[in-house]
């Protein structure tokens, strides 16, 4: 058995050992580095504290499943999501989170998202027409926070109830204070000392006011949802604020804070992941046509000018084209846990509290669990000897796996089947020159498209 000191270790740079290092935007890609260096377990240091990098699928999957029991999240998230007024079923451990996850699979369940269709349906034709606007303008634009917009209507609709309409405007209110509120959080959980409780930058001060923002809009919409309430006889809740005001009758403990925090936990966590998936699938997709082409003539089978219609059909060139894309741009590259007592990791002896960093892409560059692994090819998928989804993790897994990955591939399908249906993307730049940007999600950097029609 070896000791977390015995590991091998990167160098370090300056101090705080390699602080440096996890505040960049490429984290993840260095991590993919140092794994080729230093094997699939490693060791970093964050100040005083020393973590345990693990980039073994085997080691990941145990993790994962050994949840919520044997691991937590790592305690600075409770911590800064509390803070914030943020605590829900991402950020929360124990009681509080099986009652909050509980509240959410339920908002989320197939029986939910189909009576949620329509909405997707209205939401995706509208998505359609802002399509078609761009496409006469003419103008480059940025992909993502297109898609951003389209995310941002659905999960709201399904969290709040309520229709933003952020496609149908040129403002985007709440997405645009999410995007100071999403890399500051990040920023916070990873730091080693709470440094924005004795000054406040530029960044938190916008971080402050995007939240306030939003906790202004989410105060109205929760008693807008209680006044239905109470003026008719909802047994079966539409939405999930609707869900969580009922569930208050029962539970005395779940605050207005609380139903706040849960709102805004499905946000942050359905809006930035889906519409950053999509972006990464159309950017992979324009730069390889026949790839793109096979998608829209199967596409084009099932296009009668309308949204995709619920049960969705069969697209197996479609769900191959999003695996390989998640395999390949995952966006939530990495979690950090930590164990609730000491335990063993592999041949390491770790003691409880230890920061963990599950690098969960790791399998995906491996030869190991894909041929010729660098390379975009949706067809392993398709394959009958093809490729596994057990050495990816794109939605965690165990007990905490996504509980809105349904959601979120309905979404994806139903963008794909709008955009490609009609139109196309003409990228703006060098395609080497999209970066990935890691800071909470791994998004792409500076793509820019204007779209045609095909
Ligand atoms: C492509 C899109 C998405 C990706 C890649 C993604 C990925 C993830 C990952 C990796 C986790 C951590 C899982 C773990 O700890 O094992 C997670 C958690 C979570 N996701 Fe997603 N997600 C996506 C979309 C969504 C959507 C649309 C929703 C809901 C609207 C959602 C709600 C959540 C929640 C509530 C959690 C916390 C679960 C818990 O801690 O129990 N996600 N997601």
């Amino acid at each position: 058995m070896r000791k977390l000191s015995q590991l091998p270790s990167p160098p370090e740079k300056g101090l705080l050992g390699h602080v440096y290092y996890l505040k960049k935007g490429n984290i993840h890609r260095q991590m993919m580095e140092w794994q080729r260096r230093y094997g699939s377990l490693y060791r970093l240091r964050a100040g005083l504290k020393k973590a345990l990098v693990i980039a073994d699928v085997d080691l990941i999957r145990e993790i994962l499943k050994a949840r919520p029991h044997d691991f937590r999240r790592i305690s600075n998230i409770e911590a800064v999501f509390e803070e914030a007024g943020m605590n829900g079923v991402f950020s929360s451990e124990g009681e509080n989170w099986k009652f909050r996850r509980r509240i959410v699979e339920g908002a989320l369940q197939p029986g939910q998202l189909e009576r949620f269709h329509p909405h997707m349906q209205n939401i995706t034709r509208r998505f359609s027409e802002r399509l078609t606007t761009l496409a006469l303008a003419a103008q480059g634009v940025s992909i993502t926070d297109e898609f951003r917009r389209y995310t941002a209507d659905i999960t709201t609709m399904l969290a709040f109830g309520k229709d933003m309409n952020l496609t149908g405007s040129s403002e985007n209110p709440v997405s645009s204070a999410l995007q100071s509120v999403f890399p500051v959080l990040h920023r916070r959980c990873r730091s080693p000392f709470p440094l924005w409780r004795l000054y406040r930058s530029k960044e938190d001060k916008a971080f402050d006011e995007g939240l306030d923002r939003i906790k202004v809009t989410l105060a109205e919409l929760i008693e807008e949802q209680r006044r239905i309430i109470i003026s008719g006889d909802v047994t079966t809740p539409e939405n999930f604020l609707q869900a969580m005001v009922l569930q208050q009758k029962d539970h005395q403990m779940l605050t207005d804070r609380d139903i706040v925090a849960n709102a805004l936990t499905l946000l942050l966590a359905g809006e930035d992941t889906t519409a950053n998936t999509l972006a990464w699938t159309v950017y992979l997709l324009s730069r390889h046509p026949e790839a793109e082409q096979k998608l829209i003539q199967e596409i084009d089978q099932h296009n009668d000018g309308d949204p995709l219609p619920w049960p969705l059909p069969s697209l197996p060139w479609m769900n191959a084209v999003i695996k390989e894309s998640m395999r390949l741009k995952p966006v939530a590259p990495q979690i950090y846990l930590e164990p609730m007592n000491d335990t063993c990791i592999g041949d390491v002896a770790i003691s409880k509290g230890t920061p963990l960093f599950l690098a969960l892409h790791a399998g995906a560059l491996d030869e190991a669990y894909f041929s010729d692994a660098q390379s975009f090819d949706p067809s392993r998928w398709t394959n009958r000897e093809g490729a596994s989804m057990n050495a990816l993790f794109p939605f965690g897994g165990g007990a905490r796996m996504c509980p809105g990955r349904s959601l979120a591939l309905t979404e994806i399908k139903m963008a794909l089947h709008a955009l490609y249906s009609n139109f196309k993307l003409i990228p703006l730049q060098d395609p080497n020159s999209v970066r990935e940007r890691f800071a909470f999600t791994m998004a792409p950097l500076n793509f820019r498209a204007t779209i045609i029609r095909r």
